[in-house]
């Protein structure tokens, strides 16, 4: 991962909530300087955490600097806020400023429409393991873009994890689904199999332990193994041992995957969605 120390010009957040903050603290760790981070957040008590941060920030747009030429605008505020948040930093729209937007279903062409039609936007899906430095964000960028803008969105987000440029903007709803919304679906993992280990007897502090540590690892081993998950999960299946009784509950015609391929569908479909209305 690169040292993010030469973006060329400040970097502006527009919202900083889970997604916005999970993302700054990547950056931060990573060596950017607080000095060339300015916020626009209407959340006081967020504003007086980010403060102790070392970056600037203030409650609204009227309270930048008025000289501020940012390189890259993140706008992180929910999609539903778009409308309205967006057209006061049209203003910035020049060709050495890209807007580098995160939110579910708003489209290039729509946040075009709020920014003007000289706004260069790259549309990223990125998810809150960047915080760790261990997210995954998948980006379209505007058919305008020049190569500096896409190398400096994908330097950024290079940095808190790994990055992946998909042409086809469409693709975007569907990696919301999976990775953007991803970590929520590990997280209820652990959750259920904590709450299994609590039913089967285990007290509850070391039911936990051993479902989160369990996931981390087995997440952990996936990524450094030469062998594929199916491989790594068929390691664990002792021919006539327990995983197996287990597996073929998951594994049922009714168990995980058609639970899973439902649940990216309605996902899929809520972020199409989000692009025409809230
Ligand atoms: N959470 C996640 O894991 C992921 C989220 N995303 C996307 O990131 C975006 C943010 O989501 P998330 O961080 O979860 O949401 P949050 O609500 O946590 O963060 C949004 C922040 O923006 C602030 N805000 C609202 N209006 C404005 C405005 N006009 N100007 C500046 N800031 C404003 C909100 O303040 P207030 O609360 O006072 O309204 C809030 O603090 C969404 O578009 C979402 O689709 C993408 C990938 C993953
Ligand atoms: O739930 C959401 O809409 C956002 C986008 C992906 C993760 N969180």
């Amino acid at each position: 991962m690169p040292e993010i120390l030469n973006l060329p010009g400040s970097l502006l957040l527009v919202g900083c909530g889970k997604m916005g903050g999970a993302l700054l603290d990547g950056w931060l760790a990573r060596g950017l300087p607080p000095k060339d981070v300015f916020i626009v957040e209407p959340f006081q008590a967020m504003r007086e955490t980010l403060a102790a941060k070392g970056v600037n920030v203030c409650a609204d747009e009227s309270g930048l600097p008025k000289d501020l030429r940012p390189a890259v605008i993140l706008l992180a505020t929910k999609p539903q806020q778009f409308s309205e948040a967006l057209p006061a930093y049209a203003r910035f729209a020049r060709p050495d400023c890209c807007y580098l937007s995160v939110a579910a279903g708003k489209t290039i062409a729509a946040m075009k429409q709020l920014l003007g039609p000289n706004a260069v936007v790259i549309r990223a899906m990125p998810n809150t393991p960047a915080a760790v430095g261990r997210g995954i964000t998948v980006f379209t960028p505007d058919a305008n873009a020049t190569e500096a803008q896409r190398r400096i969105s994908s330097e950024l987000l290079e940095a808190v994890g790994e990055v992946a440029e998909l042409e086809d903007e469409g693709l975007l709803d569907a990696v919301t689904a999976v990775s953007g919304g991803g970590p929520a679906y590990v997280f209820l993992l652990i959750e259920c199999l904590a709450r299994a280990g609590v039913e089967a007897g285990l007290p509850e502090a070391l039911a936990m332990q051993l479902a989160s540590v369990t996931v981390s690892g087995a997440g952990e081993l996936a990524r450094l193994s030469a062998e594929d998950a199916a491989t790594l999960r068929r390691n664990v299946t002792s021919p006539r041992g327990t995983t197996l009784e287990a597996l073929n509950v998951l594994m049922a015609d009714d168990g995980l995957q058609p639970l899973m391929t439902r649940a990216i569908a309605a996902a899929t479909r809520r972020s199409r969605e989000l692009a025409e209305n809230d």
